[in-house]
């Protein structure tokens, strides 16, 4: 009898993967999020990336980061992590998980915190010095939801589709 595969991935590295995986879905030239919410007996319950709301073309809206407010991305795109708790339809998400490409801002950390989210595994924290990672740590703290940073295992994993 053969014994059983040891290079298979862990969990956090399937989490993580699936987020990435995710983010790649994301027409934002810049910056491609992804977000995984996996239950406590890790099953995986929803999914997301940042892109813009059902029904605005991608085509149309503004992807730059710069110019006047409504000629920028920013007022339109939804976040990975708001469009991963909106597209999970299953009922509550109390004491889940979230794997996340990026470090939530303070938007998506009130959707984590009233969603009942209570642990956050980040990966990039690459905007920690702005005002709204900054609130988001200062409301996540008081909320009592753990974050955590994804240890990178460094492994690469060819797909091929
Ligand atoms: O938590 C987040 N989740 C998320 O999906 N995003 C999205 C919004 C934008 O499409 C992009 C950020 O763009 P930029 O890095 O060019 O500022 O990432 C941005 C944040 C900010 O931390
Ligand atoms: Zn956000």
């Amino acid at each position: 009898m053969s014994d059983k595969r040891t290079d298979y991935i862990s969990w956090d590295e399937y989490f993580m993967g699936v987020a990435k995986m995710s983010a790649l879905r994301s027409k934002d030239p810049n910056t491609q999020v992804g977000a995984c919410i996996v239950s406590n007996d890790n099953k995986i319950l929803s999914m997301g990336y940042n892109g813009l709301p059902r029904g605005c073309s991608d085509d149309e809206f503004p992807w730059a980061r710069e110019g006047a407010p409504l000629d920028n991305k920013y007022m339109y795109t939804a976040h990975s992590e708001l469009n991963a708790i909106l597209n999970y339809r299953g009922g509550s998400l109390d004491n889940a998980k979230m794997y996340v490409t990026l470090f939530p801002c303070n938007e998506c950390a009130k959707a984590i915190i009233q969603a009942g989210i209570k642990t956050i595994v980040y990966d990039c924290d690459k905007y920690a010095d702005t005002a709204s990672v900054i609130a988001s740590k200062r409301m996540l703290n008081a909320a009592g939801v753990r974050y955590y940073q994804y240890q990178r295992t460094e492994r690469e994993i060819t797909i091929t589709l």
